[in-house]
């Protein structure tokens, strides 16, 4: 994401994740509740509960990772969080309105971009401004800012298929950025990417949430990644899927990867070591038992 147009900042330009957020406020607002949620799945041996009795808060600006074996359900809780899982119990609250369907304020990254091949880079991210009625002119304004904040002004006129992974997953965010959501919703959006490419993103990402202070709730298997990039760090049981622990990330910002060879960094992976790796032995059992 290279460099970061001075035009995003404008006060005129309206993206809404440049707002109020700020790291110091002693008790920022909670922009996504999720309160006693359980999500349950039929499937053809029984019911599946994916979700147990799961309860957090999102700041405003905050940055959260949901890290834990798989199937623990983290894909399930973001999806509630996106209004794509109907709740069986409980809620999720969005600014404290129940979330029921999907809406624009939420942005999602999935781990594939799933851009339209047949539209440009520049045409990829007007396309939901467009959807939301906003005038031609301003969807490809827009478009043009974040084009030029992922550092792909060269590529605006090119499809999909001539990128690479790592360009494509940048015009997916840029895509999910588009609409000004209040919040991004990241499920594991660099786990198909190759390493090098993966660190490129996560600084690219760490780079961009400095700037435009994004309240972001990001899924990952990689431990590294959680830390690197959240101010929290949520570490879900096996299945079915509750929040085992909570850890604060308060490792000073604006970091970069440099900062893996931190004494405070190495005691907080291994904290988050410790609990998952039991946590995926239990899972293992659990499967073995079932088989
Ligand atoms: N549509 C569905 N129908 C039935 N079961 C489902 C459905 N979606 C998910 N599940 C089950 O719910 C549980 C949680 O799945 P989920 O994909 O949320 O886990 P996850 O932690 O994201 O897994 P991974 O890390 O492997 O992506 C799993 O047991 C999964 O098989």
């Amino acid at each position: 994401m290279v460099a970061m147009t001075p035009s995003l900042l404008r006060p005129d330009q309206s993206l809404r994740l440049v707002d109020t957020y700020s790291p110091s406020a002693p008790a920022r607002q909670a922009i996504i509740r999720v309160e006693d949620l359980s999500i349950v799945f039929d499937a053809p041996s029984g019911q599946v509960i994916a979700v147990d009795r799961v309860s957090l808060a999102v700041a405003q600006g905050e940055f959260v990772s949901i890290v834990g074996p798989s199937g623990c359900g983290k894909s399930t809780l973001l999806n509630a969080m996106a209004g794509l899982e109907r709740p069986f119990e409980g809620q999720v609250l969005m600014a404290g309105e129940a979330m029921r369907t999907p809406r624009p304020e939420i942005g999602m990254v999935f781990q594939q971009p799933h851009l339209f091949p047949w539209k440009s880079v520049r045409r990829n991210i007007a396309h939901g401004p467009r959807a939301l009625g906003k005038p031609k002119a301003e969807a490809l304004r827009i478009a043009d800012d974040l084009i030029e904040m992922i550092g792909l002004t060269k590529f605006a006129s090119a499809y999909p298929h001539t990128l690479s992974g790592g360009m494509q997953q940048r015009v997916a965010i840029a895509r999910a950025l588009a609409n000004q959501p209040r919040v991004l919703l990241m499920d594991e959006p660099f786990g198909a990417l190759d390493a090098q490419t993966r660190a490129v993103m996560q600084d690219n990402l760490l780079e961009l949430r400095e700037r435009i202070n994004a309240t972001i709730v990001f899924v990952t298997h990689d431990i590294d990644e959680a830390i690197l990039l959240s101010d929290r760090v949520l570490i879900m049981s096996a299945g079915p899927g509750r929040i085992l622990k909570d850890l604060q990330v308060s490792l000073p910002r604006p970091r970069s990867s440099a900062i893996v060879a931190e004494a405070a960094y190495l005691a907080l992976k291994r904290d988050c070591l410790d609990l998952i790796r039991s946590e995926g032995r239990r899972a293992f059992e659990q499967m073995e038992v079932k088989a």
